[in-house]
């Protein structure tokens, strides 16, 4: 747990898989997302050094409003579908798929996913190895989690960790791309 301090504990709802790829499908996936066109994240007016490509859905986070945008492309249809069975959601009901790419040393800071978005995120780590934090709760009832995303594995947000818990990737060492699937919330 280095240098996070709280109790720690494992956030209920959160679910890792290792090598969710194999290391060919990886070198062709990164090969089609380094070809995408990537645009800025402006948070509260400050541009990250992350880029984003969305499909299926673009998320205005001035606004808070889902739009629907350009459909999923055919290369991350399968991996789509493999998110899906490892979150036990239908594969349809991953609206929306976030490309971002992380250049060495970019971040992505404490935040819970907008609930805009439905209640499982599935997200696929490829490129660098990073870790991703959890925290929840503040002084003496802080409890915080990290665990290290291998390229290839993917993991799932759903239950308490996703709507009740931050998470947040320090600084990534070597280039990252993650593919994150969300649902759109309904009613
Ligand atoms: O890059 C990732 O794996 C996670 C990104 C994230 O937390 C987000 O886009 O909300
Ligand atoms: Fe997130």
């Amino acid at each position: 747990m280095g240098r996070m301090r709280g109790v720690h504990e494992r956030p209920e709802g959160f679910a890792y898989q290792p090598e969710l790829l194999d290391v060919d499908e990886e070198i062709s996936l990164l090969a089609a997302l380094s070809a995408y066109d990537f645009g800025e994240v402006r948070m509260y007016g400050q541009i990250a050094r992350r880029t984003v490509r969305q499909f299926g859905f673009r998320y205005d986070c001035g606004s808070f409003q889902l739009t629907e945008t350009e459909a999923l492309p055919v290369e991350l249809h399968g991996v789509r579908e493999r998110c899906a069975a490892l979150a036990g959601v239908p594969a349809d009901t991953l609206a929306q798929a976030l490309v971002t790419r992380y250049p060495p040393g970019s971040v992505i800071g404490w935040h819970r996913d907008a609930p805009a978005f439905g209640p499982t995120v599935v997200g696929l780590s490829l490129g660098s190895a990073c870790l991703l934090r959890f925290q929840r709760g503040r002084g003496p009832e802080r409890r915080v989690y990290e665990v290290e995303l291998a390229p290839r594995s993917a993991y799932v947000l759903a239950g308490a960790v996703r709507t009740a818990w931050q998470h947040s990737i320090p600084p990534v060492p070597e280039l990252r791309y993650s593919v994150t699937f969300r649902q759109l919330r309904s009613g």
